[in-house]
């Protein structure tokens, strides 16, 4: 049995395919463990030309995950930026979208929002109106029309995924797809063959997938996700994930303050004077109640 180190390129419930050195391989994993995601670098024990086991994985050097009450799924190992891609129509969820930059900042990750479909005029001022509440927090937006302009969206959108590893997620319908199809040469041949050696058969987009654009950049694509618990973070890093926050951090009349109803509440007064979004409070809000009911 010959020893591999390869990176972890699809999984599909306990199915995984690692590319190492110009061969894909299916893997598995010992015992019953579920815990690689897409994105690691695991050490394989080739067991066939095409299969392998997975032996260990490799520290980490970040990993983005969701989770609800009663477990976690992770969602890539390793990644460097993550891309939240919206567009003009149809409407994107601020929830998500915030949800999103919170599991971003909890990971130490780089977050940008990709405004897709520019071309669509009619609802293009509104849809600008409502994200300039992200780039007044410090998150870049970049506006692309992966349809109509796509020369101008990989001139944009290359140079930011250069040297990093970036996973997409975006709501169904934002133009995810499009856009992955733009910056990866010949994804639809890849996500064929990923398909075909996961045998995942038409279910194409249900699995997250990795695209190494060249030895230091990779592209993720992860499904449409219409949910995002975080139930895993902790209060102390729930306030951190919002930068707007930070200002006010250590200012309440009570060191140990939630922020959520105390009097004399630095954060609470942000608000209340127009320098925190209310939606985003509310989201924090959300978040640390999700927080108390893990139960794992
Ligand atoms: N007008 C316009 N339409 C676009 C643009 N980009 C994508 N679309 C359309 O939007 C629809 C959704 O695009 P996809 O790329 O399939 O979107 P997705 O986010 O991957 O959606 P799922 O596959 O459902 O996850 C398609 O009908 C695209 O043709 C764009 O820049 N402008
Ligand atoms: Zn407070």
């Amino acid at each position: 049995m010959s020893k591999l180190t390869g990176t972890i390129i699809a999984a599909h419930g306990r199915h995984y395919l690692a590319q190492a050195a110009s061969s894909k391989l299916q893997c598995v994993t010992r015992g019953k463990k579920t815990d690689v995601a897409v994105g690691d670098i695991v050490h394989l024990a080739q067991t066939s030309p095409d299969q392998a086991v997975i032996e260990s994985i490799q520290e980490r050097k970040t990993l983005l995950y969701r989770s609800d009450q009663f477990k976690s799924k992770l969602l890539a190992a390793n990644v460097t930026q993550l891309f939240i891609v919206v567009a003009t129509e149809p409407g994107y969820s601020d929830d998500l979208v915030s949800r999103a930059l919170v599991a971003a900042e909890a990971t130490d990750i780089k977050a940008h929002i990709i405004l897709n479909k520019i071309d669509v005029t009619e609802p293009l001022a509104r849809t600008r109106q409502r994200l300039a509440l992200y780039a007044g927090i410090g998150y870049p937006i970049h506006e692309v029309s992966a349809q109509e302009a796509p020369e101008a969206a990989r001139e944009l959108l290359l140079p930011l995924l250069h040297g990093n590893s970036t996973i997409l997620i975006g709501q169904s319908g934002m133009g995810k797809s499009s856009l992955v199809n733009l910056l990866v040469p010949d994804a639809d041949i890849a996500v064929r063959e990923i398909s075909t050696a996961l045998d995942t058969g038409k279910h194409t987009t249900t699995f997250t997938r990795l695209y190494q654009l060249d030895a230091d950049t990779s592209v993720i694509d992860s499904p449409g996700f219409q949910e995002f618990g975080l139930y895993q973070l902790t209060e102390g890093m729930l306030e951190r994930a919002f930068p707007e926050f930070a200002p006010h951090l250590g200012k309440c009349k009570f060191y140990n303050c939630h922020h959520i109803s105390e009097p004399q509440c630095a954060v609470l007064q942000a608000v209340e004077a127009g320098q925190i979004a209310p939606m985003r409070h509310a989201l924090y809000r959300q978040l640390l109640h999700e927080a108390s009911q893990k139960v794992y």
